[in-house]
């Protein structure tokens, strides 16, 4: 697209709240695939107007909980619940099309012989011809791409297509919607500008969003909340900084930064690392704990550090460098991720220092799939 065409889409988009946004409760959702189970025990609620993203490794259950959002799965065992009334549970199935529900997932591309515009109209048909031409217009207009009605979706870019896809998912103003992956297919330099523009429109929408990614920084980018999933488990579900600040174990402070792990047992409701001491907070003495230290919290300098040490490696990124160090009298490896020269070139010997509160302890954990 032009610069201009730019400029003039960004201008002609309707500012308009188009949705009543809605609340998406999960109570209790168990689901099994042939007597495996796979989701195993989820609650969990998307508040109106809210992006809430599903995060977790492949595998952990994300795309099946989506499903049985959407009501293209049924759920073994709990409830679906749409602003107070049961979608789906022990008595009642609504399918997909009753729910008010949009879905943007990667298997419904978009018809390559229909037109864009038609497209988008595809999930009107309970409107009258005039009526349903008029809103899909209007949803091609609120992703940008009124001028591309005519055209077909070949004609498109990867990002259009997928802001079309955006579009035929409004259109018939969802109180929820359900995205899975809605970002996997495009090329990373594209994938931040269609981002913060469906963002954008999810805004002006107000509808509520449920978002199922694996990537944790795109979580962070898009996320009011996130919901962290593990084996069909929820493991901690809040705000970004929550997330981040607060992990609830060692696998969630990893799934956010690369860490540094090293094991303790607690002794005097302490830790000892090599990388210095910290408190345990509530885990008992003898407690077997998982210490997490990320690699960003890794401060090393000349000298004046608590610990001295040796730069094994180091490997410049551009903006930041990777360094492997080792510890006097330590067998653990320790990483550190720097700014990009902020040390002198060739520099061997070198002292490093954490701050208590940097070091993360959690009980470690008994292996519960
Ligand atoms: N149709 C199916 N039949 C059998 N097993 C399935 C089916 N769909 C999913 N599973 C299994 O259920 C588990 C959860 O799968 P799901 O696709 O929900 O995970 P996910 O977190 O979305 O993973 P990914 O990021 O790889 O899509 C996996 O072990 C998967 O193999």
């Amino acid at each position: 697209m032009t610069l201009e065409a730019d400029d003039r889409d960004k201008k002609t988009r309707r500012t308009t709240a188009v949705s009543f946004a809605s609340q998406l409760s999960f109570e209790d959702i168990h689901h099994s695939y042939h007597g495996k189970e796979t989701i195993r025990g989820i609650s969990l609620t998307a508040e109106p107007g809210e992006v809430l993203c599903l995060l977790g490794p492949s595998g952990s259950g994300k795309t099946t909980l989506l499903r049985i959002a959407a009501g293209i799965e049924v759920q073994s065992r709990g409830r679906v619940v749409i602003d107070g009334r049961e979608a789906s549970g022990p008595a009642v199935f609504l399918p997909p099309e009753k729910r008010g529900i949009g879905l943007m997932f990667q298997d419904f591309a978009l018809f390559p012989h229909m037109t864009v515009l038609d497209n988008v109209r595809f999930g009107l048909t309970a409107l009258p011809t005039r009526d349903a031409v008029v809103a899909a217009r209007s949803a091609l207009e609120r992703v940008g791409l009124g001028h591309y009605a005519a055209k077909y979706p070949h004609a498109l870019s990867g990002g259009e297509q997928q802001r079309v896809a955006l579009a035929r998912a409004l259109a018939p103003r969802p109180g929820v919607l359900l995205m899975d992956e809605p970002f996997s297919g495009l090329d990373s330099r594209l994938k931040d500008s269609i981002r913060a523009d469906t963002l954008d429109v999810l805004r002006e929408s107000r509808a509520t969003a449920i978002v199922v990614t694996h990537d944790a920084e795109e979580a962070m980018r898009m996320a009011d909340r996130i919901a962290l999933l593990r084996d069909g488990r929820l493991v901690q579900v809040g705000s970004v900084g929550e997330l981040y600040r607060e992990p609830r174990d060692l696998f969630a402070a990893a799934f956010f930064s690369e860490i540094n792990e090293f094991s303790a047992v607690v002794a005097g409701g302490m830790v000892e690392t090599p990388l210095g001491k910290a408190p345990a907070g509530h885990l008992a003495d003898g407690t077997h704990a998982a210490v997490a230290v990320r690699l960003s919290d890794v401060r090393v300098m000349p000298q004046g550090g608590a610990i001295e040490a040796r730069i094994q490696s180091r490997r410049f990124l551009g903006v930041v460098e990777l360094l492997n160090l080792a510890i006097f009298g330590r067998e653990e490896p320790v990483r550190a991720r720097i700014r990009a020269d902020l040390l002198p070139p060739g520099l061997i010997d070198v002292t490093i220092s954490v701050a208590p509160q940097d070091i993360l302890v959690f009980e470690k954990a008994t292996q519960t799939a």
